[in-house]
């Protein structure tokens, strides 16, 4: 029988910044496997709202669950380490470290082997170090990010360097993968380059997906289901067709391309 319960529930979340509600009453249900966008005008709480999945802030009411488990006060590696990892909008990158490395960093929050182990450098460390460097290096292949694997992070062109977040996102094993505008700053051949690759990834790592995007023609293209925030408020859900006919959505990005 199909597993019914969501993978991530969302259940009438708010959280307020002094006077202003920068998410309020949100709900969401991602299934397994489902690739889904979240758009809306600047300032909708798009950002705030992934802060909410990553434990980065607490709402301050309802609830978040994975796999049918409460998310209550855990810290973001704590829900790194359960199944949600993340991109950001401003590329976070460790710079000086090399590409490999900031793929084999996820690692090491995963890793089986103690700090004892690490420290005393004990067999069980190496043969750590060499799985980690393997699995590193099957990532950057995939990402095609191989042939710069000992180039500092900060070296790389900006669309890899997304990549590359991705890339070390993917590395922690998630179950669902938050991108916070994956394609910002990309030309249109590396924005459709990405959009092939989101699907491969969803497919090759049986992932969930929910992506914030402002490229419309990416969004619309690459999502099975779409959510739109407008001042915190979720307004309209469904098919890409269904909301961008949909004149609430319309009405909020009067002025702004919704095609
Ligand atoms: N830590 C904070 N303290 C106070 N206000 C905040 C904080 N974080 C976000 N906000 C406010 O919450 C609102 C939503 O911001 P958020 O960055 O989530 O929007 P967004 O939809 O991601 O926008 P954009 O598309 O421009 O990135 C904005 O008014 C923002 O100024």
């Amino acid at each position: 029988m199909k597993n019914t319960t969501p993978l991530l529930k969302v259940d009438s979340v708010s959280i307020q910044f002094g006077g202003l509600k920068a998410v309020s009453g949100v709900n969401m249900e991602l299934h397994e496997g489902e690739l889904a966008g979240l758009i809306g005008p600047n300032g909708a709480g798009k950002t705030t709202f992934f802060n909410l999945l990553t434990g980065v802030y607490v709402p301050t009411e309802g609830s978040i669950s994975l796999e049918g488990k409460v998310l209550k006060n855990l810290a973001p590696y704590k829900i790194t380490k359960k199944g949600i990892s993340r991109t950001f909008q401003n590329i976070r990158l460790f710079g000086e470290l090399s590409v490999i490395d900031n793929v084999k960093v996820a690692y090491h929050s995963l890793s089986k082997h103690s700090i004892a182990e690490s420290i005393f450098r004990l067999p069980r460390h190496f043969t750590g170090e060499k799985e980690m460097e393997e699995k590193a290096l099957e990532f950057l292949k995939i990402f095609k990010l191989d042939g710069y694997r000992d180039e500092k992070a900060k070296n790389l062109p900006y669309g890899q360097q997304r990549r590359l977040e991705i890339a070390r996102a993917l590395a922690a094993r998630p179950k669902l993968l938050l991108l916070d505008e994956p394609a910002a700053g990309m030309n249109p051949q590396e924005t459709r380059d990405l959009m092939e690759l989101i699907r491969f990834i969803r497919t090759e790592f049986n992932l969930t997906v929910l992506l914030i995007e402002h490229d419309m023609p990416l969004v619309m293209g690459v999502c099975e289901r779409i959510y739109v925030l407008d001042h915190g408020q979720m307004i309209a859900s469904g098919s890409p067709e269904e909301v961008r006919n949909n004149p609430k959505v319309i009405e909020a990005y009067l002025g702004e391309e919704v095609s």
